[in-house]
């Protein structure tokens, strides 16, 4: 059933688990998020970033919803990363169950001015907001964020913001970034800086750039032709110390691009002659399920449903 962010992320934090929030670009990614949870009876959020929504529009969000209603699963549509207050408006009236305010590369009062008004209109309509404090590393969607500005999420703060916004569930910056290369080998996470956010805040915490970018895909990927440098992403034990405080929604794409990726190449390698579609989405998307089915167990959303 297609519900809110709230409904699926609240329990999640109290009970001390993790739910993956997969980005989405076509069926296929969507047919693997959602049949794979189903399959695992686990709640999951489907998020579409700005890119996603100029890519794939009404049609796309109609996909997710439409599959999302069927499925014996909560499903939340997310907007990832929204950039401003009309865009997450925008989303709710295509549907989105669930919306996020990226303001986090403005200054501590902006970004809690910037929030503060998508709250109330999202809340106007029931729909959730997340909201973001602290600076990743990597690129983020819409600002080049280079390491020496990535600045973590002060605890204080944290407690200050989600009291001045109201925001429903906020992503902290502990260390993690945005796509394949995350750092030097296992990128740093915060662990004392989660614990402490934890202790002084209730609400669901967000981990973005939390994609493990695991050797075997990336070997399968340089196998099947494909170019990627000394990738790293976030280690599995580091999602499961961090699920147990505080962290109750996790972002997951640039595994899915690979595993897609390694699909595809995959099948066009074996046979050069094919040309029915079905013949490399449908690898794409049994690649992408084992992903699925990894993450949500890792973050023990798996049977949560
Ligand atoms: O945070 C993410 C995805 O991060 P990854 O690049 O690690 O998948 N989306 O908002
Ligand atoms: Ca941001
Ligand atoms: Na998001
Ligand atoms: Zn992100």
């Amino acid at each position: 059933m297609l519900v809110t962010g709230k409904e699926i992320l609240v329990p999640a934090r109290e009970g001390k688990y993790g739910v993956p929030a997969f980005n989405t670009n076509n069926m296929e990614i969507t047919q693997a998020i959602i049949h794979t949870a189903e399959k695992l009876e686990a709640p999951v959020m489907v998020q579409m970033s700005e890119g996603a929504i100029k890519y794939g529009g009404q049609d796309l969000a109609n996909i997710v919803k439409d599959m999302a209603q069927r499925a014996k699963i909560p499903v939340a549509l997310h907007l990832d990363h929204g950039s401003s207050y009309e865009s997450a408006l925008k989303a709710i009236a295509m549907g989105f169950t669930s919306v996020m305010i990226d303001a986090s590369h403005h200054d501590f009062e902006e970004n809690i001015r910037e929030t503060k008004r998508v709250v109330e209109a999202a809340h106007a309509m029931g729909i959730s907001v997340e909201a973001e404090l602290g600076r990743l590393g990597g690129i983020e969607e819409h600002v080049i964020v280079d390491e020496k500005d990535a600045f973590l999420t002060d605890p204080e703060e944290a407690v200050q913001f989600i009291e001045q916004t109201g925001t429903d569930y906020l992503a902290i910056a502990i260390g993690t970034s945005h796509g394949a290369y995350k750092g030097k080998g296992r990128p740093f996470i915060d662990h004392e800086r989660i614990e402490k956010i934890a202790s002084m805040t209730t609400i669901p915490l967000v981990a973005h750039g939390s994609s493990g970018v695991p050797k075997e895909i990336t070997d399968r990927f340089r196998t099947a032709g494909g170019e990627i440098g000394e990738a790293a992403g976030i280690a599995d034990e580091d999602l499961t110390r961090a699920v147990q405080h505080g962290i109750a929604k996790v972002n997951v794409d640039t595994d899915l691009r690979l595993a897609a990726s390694v699909g595809v190449r995959e099948a066009f390698m074996s046979n050069p002659k094919e040309f029915d579609p079905r013949k490399w989405m449908g690898p794409a998307r049994d690649v992408m399920s084992e992903i699925v089915a990894h993450k949500l167990k890792v973050l023990g959303a798996a049977g949560k449903a």
